[in-house]
């Protein structure tokens, strides 16, 4: 079986962090040794092994034992290799993968988590590239047609081997080198609806918007809000540079991005730019701009490609992934939207510098959230980092970045994708993904927005809390406990802004209500969510009366 033959008798794999295939003169060896270095792991050249083994040149194997005894030793030295290169960088023959065995135990391979990467160079520059090395005996006297047939006969077999492509045209090996180290150094999580798509998580990821886009799209909008420039200028250039025509849609800033007038404003914009069913958008900012990309994206043509940046901590955690897409109007948060699932979400680590205190933290809300409602190690990382993550001001060690808020960034959205894949359409579990939102949305809504998302959501937790006590459904240690987290990592847990019947009146147009009666998310224990249909109003009221600074 695949997973035996890998793993051996009842031991972990010891497999590679990533294997390299491509054309001969792709620059599989100096990209490779490059990357290992920028990641501090070893380097093979399943080439130079063969040859070791030998005793032999690849040139004198092949004249004195023939291709086929070649192709026998390449096979059962990256078979091995495979089994047994404890997170170094491999990279292999140009014709390795040609070989059945060879292309069997790297499906294994990636079915275990390995990464495949195909270096996708244009093939004239690898030919003139691979003519001046001399050990090549499948080159020798090759004519400019029979490079192009091999070529072609290869290509397919890289692609489909690949679970990453690397396009290095245009671009210089130290620049695919540290792209190579970047898409090895990402996390990816999978979200499985009818249109899955991956959430892909590290330092540099921006760099693949190419990959998801594809080749059939001309134009992109990329709208974004000014605080976020610096991303967005790097996306810009990424995505000319992969050829495509850009249209740069800057909108205002947070809340008062998600209106009709904006999404009208864009929508005629995309018609004088003569955008089509299969041009694309591209939201990059926090999660107001992708709120707002993805339900442009949902409406234009009724429904176009897209894929979302997320740039603040709630965007990426959150926002940016599930296919939640909507604008505000005055009568309430997201109240115009539609479920519409983008082509993949990049949460670049890098954009994190540039991020406020204030809104980090609010983010933090939402990590919370999902702690609260499904994973307790959550929980355990934010009690232990409290103190770090509050003072968050973007200088952090990379270590930090990609250490403790990187795990919190995976951790986090694999709750909002678990919960996206079973319930796209918020009938049901997803709702638990409410958690804290049905007093919250009803506070940005009466302090005009000025108060954050992540702030009134915490308030609102505090709400489900003590509602939640209040109906016998969770004792009052839980209830302390959420106080005393929250306001740990710098999040409000009061609020004396409206009134009763104001945030009643609002909390009757949440989505989960129906007809006359509201629905809440409470808790019967840490990772126990459930539903709290039209409780008593006097138990709303006091739990009300509980959040005020006062009580
Ligand atoms: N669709 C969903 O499932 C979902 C989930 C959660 C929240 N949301 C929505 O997301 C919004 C809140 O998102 P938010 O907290 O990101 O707020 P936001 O989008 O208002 O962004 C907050 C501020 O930070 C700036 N910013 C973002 N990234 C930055 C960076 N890297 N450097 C400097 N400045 C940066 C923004 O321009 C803005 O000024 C709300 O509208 C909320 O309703 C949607
Ligand atoms: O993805 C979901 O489902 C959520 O409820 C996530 C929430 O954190 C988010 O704020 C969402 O935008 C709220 O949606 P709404 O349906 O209550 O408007």
């Amino acid at each position: 079986m695949i997973r035996h033959s890998l793993v051996g008798h009842g031991q972990e794999p010891h497999i590679p962090k990533a294997v390299i295939i491509g054309m001969p003169g792709a620059g599989k060896t100096r990209i490779g040794k490059e990357a290992a270095s920028l990641m501090g792991v070893p380097f093979k050249d399943s080439d130079r092994i063969v040859e070791k083994d030998a005793g032999r040149s690849i040139n004198e194997i092949f004249e004195a034992e023939g291709e086929a005894s070649f192709r026998q030793r390449e096979s059962r030295i990256v078979g091995d290799l495979l089994r047994d290169f404890d997170g170094g960088v491999l990279s292999l023959g140009g014709g390795a993968p040609m070989t059945a065995s060879v292309y069997e135990a790297l499906r294994e391979y990636r079915n275990h988590g390995g990464k495949v990467v195909y270096l996708d160079v244009d093939p004239e520059e690898a030919k003139s590239r691979s003519l001046r090395v001399k050990n090549r005996p499948l080159l020798r006297g090759q004519t400019h047609e029979k490079w192009m047939e091999l070529y072609r006969e290869r290509r397919p077999v890289y692609q489909s081997a690949s679970n990453i492509s690397l396009k290095p045209r245009g671009t210089t090996p130290d620049v695919i080198a540290q792209r190579l180290a970047d898409a090895l150094s990402e996390r990816v999580v999978h979200v499985s609806n009818l249109d899955p798509y991956d959430v892909r998580i590290g330092a540099g990821v921006t760099s693949r918007l190419q990959v998801l886009l594809g080749e059939e799209v001309m134009r992109v909008a990329l709208i974004h809000t000014t605080p976020v420039q610096r991303h967005s200028d790097r996306a810009r250039a990424l995505l000319r540079q992969a050829g495509y025509q850009v249209v740069d849609m800057v909108i205002p800033d947070a809340e008062a991005g998600k209106t009709v007038a904006v999404a009208q404003g864009i929508w005629e914009r995309l018609a004088d730019e003569g955008f089509t069913r299969s041009d694309a958008i591209v939201g990059l900012g926090g999660g107001a701009a992708t709120d707002l990309a993805g339900f442009i994206a949902a409406s234009w043509m009724r429904g176009i490609r897209y894929v979302n940046c997320p740039t603040s901590l709630l965007a990426m955690v959150d926002a940016s992934t599930g296919g939640k897409t909507g604008i505000n109007l005055n009568q309430g948060k997201n109240l115009v939207g539609s479920f519409y699932t983008p082509v993949g979400v990049l949460a670049d680590l890098r954009t994190l510098r540039t991020l406020p205190n204030d809104i980090f933290v609010e983010g933090l809300g939402e990590v919370a959230k999902s702690g609260f409602i499904m994973d307790s190690e959550i929980l355990g990382i934010l009690e232990e980092k409290a103190e770090s993550l509050r003072s968050f001001d973007g200088n952090e060690p990379e270590q930090w970045l990609e250490g403790v808020v990187e795990d919190l960034i995976e951790r986090t959205v694999q709750v909002k994708a678990h919960h996206v894949s079973v319930d796209l359409r918020d009938v049901g579990v997803r709702e638990f993904l409410n958690y804290g939102h049905t007093l919250g949305h009803a506070i940005e809504k009466i302090e005009h927005f000025s108060w954050r998302h992540g702030q009134a959501v915490s308030v609102g937790m505090v709400f489900a809390a003590e509602l939640a006590s209040l109906t016998g459904h969770l004792d009052r240690d839980m209830v302390d406990y959420h106080r005393s987290l929250l306001s740990s990592l710098g999040l409000r847990t009061t609020w004396d802004g409206g009134d009763f019947d104001q945030v009643l009146a609002l909390m009757h147009k949440d989505k989960k209500a129906r007809g006359n009666k509201l629905r809440f998310i409470i808790l019967d224990g840490i990772g126990k969510p459930t539903h709290l249909d039209d409780p008593p109003l006097d138990a709303v009221r006091e739990a009300f009366g509980r959040i005020r600074s006062k009580a």
